[in-house]
């Protein structure tokens, strides 16, 4: 019985949710327990074969940072962004789209003929700008660090049609022509490269995993999570967030204001994060959604 029950509280989430994008961001903290990358895979298979169409974008700082480590090569993150000299972006570009992408195809090609992983350079899936950081008022030159500029998501719609999960590591092609013609790539927070595809594909809604249980009210001195924000809301909160919620909240701010219809932080430490969204009510973790949306009814994401 409760498993026919579980079956039937799911069915008013996934009818409202056919055929609809989401697109989910797999974090590299949530990322480093085997189990988790397990029950995600699952999760992630289980909303396609109920008609969803998900697209992963993932991180790996972690991993990142391990590998950095090795080498002997400095980590050092501004304004939650890794200060990228060439040399960091050969190992990102490595770790990224060599490493974790690769074991997240696996995890969900183990179950069938689904996954497809690319970067954002494949098909110029992603174009980005050099970004800057921001520290006491001054901007702050942190190397071959990427603001994705323009999205032509046709390979990544291709695919979701042809039936494919696309896997996609935060890595894009310099807008600049010089730039590009020398073969430089640009290392993109894969918050902001979800968001970017997100609103590029008119995605229902944007998921991140992470390594807490939402946006804390009063972080680090309180876990009381903030379960849901306007737009505007987050906006006026944004300058006094401290630094690794930054690029996360600054993602779900402009993905609802570019057409996402919600975008959710949620807890990727718990397993079946994704699938248990469809039974809580009001979703867990913390959603923004657009100033205007009077639809909102909870459990949207
Ligand atoms: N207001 C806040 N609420 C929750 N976490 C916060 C907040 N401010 C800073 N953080 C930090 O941000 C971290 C999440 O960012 P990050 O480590 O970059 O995640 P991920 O690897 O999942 O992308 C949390 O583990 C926490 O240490
Ligand atoms: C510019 C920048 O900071 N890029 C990130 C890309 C990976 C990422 O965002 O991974 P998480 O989601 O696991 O943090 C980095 O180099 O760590």
């Amino acid at each position: 019985m409760p498993k026919a029950r579980a079956l039937v509280e799911a069915l008013p989430w996934l009818a409202r949710h056919q055929g609809k994008t989401v697109v989910i961001k797999f974090g590299g903290n949530a990322m480093v327990d085997d189990d988790l990358k397990a029950a995600f895979a699952m999760d992630i298979l289980y909303l396609r074969h109920a008609g969803l169409k998900p697209v992963v974008v993932h991180g790996g700082g972690p991993q990142i940072s391990a590998q950095l480590a090795r080498l002997g090569l400095e980590s050092r993150f501004e304004g939650g962004l890794r200060v990228t000299t060439d040399e960091t972006m050969e190992v990102v570009r490595m770790v990224l789209a060599g490493q974790v992408q690769r074991e997240l195809v696996g995890l969900l090609n183990a179950h069938g003929p689904h996954a497809v992983g690319l970067t954002g350079e494949d098909a110029r899936l992603m174009t980005a700008v050099r970004r800057y950081a921001h520290k006491d008022g001054r901007s702050v030159d942190i190397g071959r660090v990427g603001d994705v500029a323009q999205v032509d998501a046709g390979i990544v719609r291709d695919l979701v049609e042809g039936g494919r999960i696309p896997v996609v590591s935060s890595i894009a092609r310099p807008e600049d022509a010089k730039d590009a013609a020398e073969g430089g790539v640009f290392n993109v927070n894969a918050d902001t490269a979800a968001a970017a595809l997100a609103a590029a594909l008119g995605a229902e809604t944007l998921l991140i995993l992470t390594d807490v249980a939402g946006l804390y009210a009063n972080w680090p001195d309180s876990d009381e999570v903030i379960p849901r924000l306007t737009a505007g809301e987050l906006a006026e909160l944004l300058p006094r967030l401290a630094s690794g919620m930054i690029p996360k909240m600054e993602a779900c701010l402009y993905a609802v204001r570019h057409g996402v219809r919600a975008a959710r932080v949620v807890d990727g430490r718990t397993e079946h994060s994704i699938l248990l969204q469809i039974f809580a009510d009001d979703g867990t973790g913390t959603v923004v959604v657009p100033d205007d949306d009077a639809s909102f009814e909870g459990a949207t994401a």
